[in-house]
Order: C-alpha cells, then sequence, then structure tokens
C-alpha cells in the first residue's frame, strides 16, 4: 500500500511540476511565522483534528461533510490546530489547505507523503502553516534539507515515526515537532501503545510530542497526556463520530466549564 502511494505520489509530483513550475510557485510564496508550533507549545494539550474524508484501507470515513465544513467544526469546538489531507489516495487536493485557510483561522498542517522539495513549496504557496515529514519515506539526508527548507519557508515540520530506529535518526535533526504515528503503514495496523513503547526513548530537549492515529476516546487521551505527550492528531476518531462537535471536545479534553466556550468560530 504505501509503496503504491508513493509512486502516485512521484507521478503526480512530476506532473504538477509541468503544470505550475517552481519559479511560478514562488510568487505566491508569503513566508511563515511557525503558527503550528507555537499553537502546540501555548497549550497544556493539544487536538490536531484532521480532515480526513477517505482512506485507502477504509475508503469512504465522513459522506456528510466538506472538508471546509469539517474544519469549521473542529475549530468551532477546541482543535488547536488542523490537519488537510492534500493526497489523492485519501481524496484530498492541495486546493483544500486554501479553502480551509478562507474558512477558519487555526494553524494546517498539509498531510502529504512529501517526497520532493517542490512539495514543500507548494504546501507554503497554499498557505499551509506545517508539513508531515515520514522518516520511513526519505533518506536521512532528504530529511534533513527538507526540514531546512520547511523552516525557511516559515512552515514547521512533523516528522513522523514509527520505530526506535527511525526515532533515534530523527532526534540527530533539528525537528521540533515529532510524530509517533501509531499506525504501522505496510500493515495499517494501529494500537497507542506504539506511543508508550516509543516514549522511554524520547529526548524532549525542546521538543515537543504528538500521538497519531488511531485514537477514539477521551480515556486514550488522557493516558497519553499523564505521559507527558503534547498533544494528538486524530482523524477517523473525529470524522466517523455521530456527533463530531461532541467528539471534538471531548478529544480536546474540554472541561465542562470550557466546552459552552466558542474560541475560533
Ligand atoms: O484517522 P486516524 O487513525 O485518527 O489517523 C490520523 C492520522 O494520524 C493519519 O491520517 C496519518 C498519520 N500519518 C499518516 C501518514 C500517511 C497517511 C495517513 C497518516
Amino acid at each position: 500500500m504505501l509503496n503504491s502511494i508513493v509512486d502516485q505520489t512521484r507521478q503526480a509530483v512530476a506532473l504538477a511540476k509541468q503544470n505550475k513550475p517552481l519559479a511560478v510557485i514562488e510568487q505566491d510564496i508569503v513566508t511563515g511565522n511557525y503558527a503550528f508550533s507555537e499553537a502546540v507549545k501555548q497549550r497544556d494539550w493539544t487536538l490536531i483534528a484532521e480532515c480526513k474524508l477517505a482512506s485507502p484501507a477504509k475508503g469512504t470515513l465522513c459522506g456528510g461533510y466538506s472538508v471546509p465544513e469539517l474544519a469549521r467544526m473542529f475549530a468551532a469546538h477546541g482543535a488547536a490546530a488542523l490537519s488537510v489531507h492534500t493526497n489523492a489516495a485519501f481524496r484530498g487536493s492541495i486546493d483544500d489547505i486554501a479553502r480551509v485557510k478562507q474558512m477558519v483561522d487555526l494553524p494546517v498542517l498539509c498531510k502529504e507523503f512529501i517526497l520532493d522539495e517542490y512539495q514543500l513549496y507548494a504546501a507554503r504557496a497554499a498557505g499551509a502553516d506545517a508539513v508531515l515529514l515520514i522518516a520511513a519515506i526519505l533518506t536521512a539526508d532528504e530529511l534533513g534539507r527538507f526540514i531546512g527548507v520547511a523552516a525557511d519557508l516559515g512552515m514547521d515540520a512533523l516528522v513522523e515515526v514509527h520505530t526506535l530506529p527511525e526515532l533515534q535518526q530523527v532526534q540527530q535533526t533539528t525537528a521540533k515537532l515529532i510524530g509517533v504515528n501509531n499506525r504501522n503503514l505496510e500493515t495499517f495496523a494501529t494500537s497507542i501503545e506504539q506511543t508508550f513503547a516509543l516514549l522511554p526513548y524520547y529526548e524532549p530537549g525542546g521538543r515537543l510530542l504528538i500521538s497519531e492515529s488511531g485514537i477514539t476516546t477521551s480515556q486514550d487521551a488522557l493516558r497519553l497526556k499523564q505521559a507527558g505527550v503534547n498533544g494528538i492528531l486524530v482523524g477517523e476518531g473525529l470524522v466517523t463520530a455521530g456527533d463530531i462537535a461532541a467528539k471534538t471536545r471531548e478529544l480536546a479534553l474540554l472541561s465542562a466549564k470550557e466546552e459552552g466556550r466558542d474560541n475560533n468560530a
């Protein structure tokens, strides 16, 4: 599955480069101000809510809402930041970033399989505040270079790991935000125990740690928070909930007092 998404993404990037060369994209770039990591740093708990309409493993996840509608609901009910899938395998598009940025005032992570510097420029031109970098599909050299280019553009990189060797490799870089993906991208099996297994090897040192995937309840969220994780990235658990607003408040760990407050809408 991962290999086929990577192959298709390489083809899509080659095509995008023909349609919109880097020189054209660069005209749309306004350098950002690291709003994404700032949003995580400011709170003792961060819900990054993901606009995820579909996944390659499960097909349609959310038929009832558009990406901007999801974004608006998440923002109104306590998400600190948003993640927007832009890859075709997740029924996303780079244009979704701009649509979301028009609608809500939260920092946005571009959820993509980044393989080429061109995609970093395209993400920033669309308005992304951060990009996902997946350690498993990049060489050490690419990873270091892409973190640097993202930083030059004023974007944060959320660097994703799944295994201990990947975590150790990423801790050699300047990554400020590390994400443990609880989902194995080869098998798609998900367990939040993956975060707890890697936690003893995590060296904070000014970094922030996010647990990604497979999180569905406030019990999961509280366990992760109490273990020292800074925040969570949640897609399916939110978009498949019967009451998306209530689930957003639950995973944002809003207290009863805060629940009535409408910060961002
Ligand atoms: O829908 P979930 O299980 O809450 O997961 C969200 C997010 O972590 C997931 O979409 C994700 C994290 N890293 C990725 C890399 C590729 C594809 C998808 C992902």
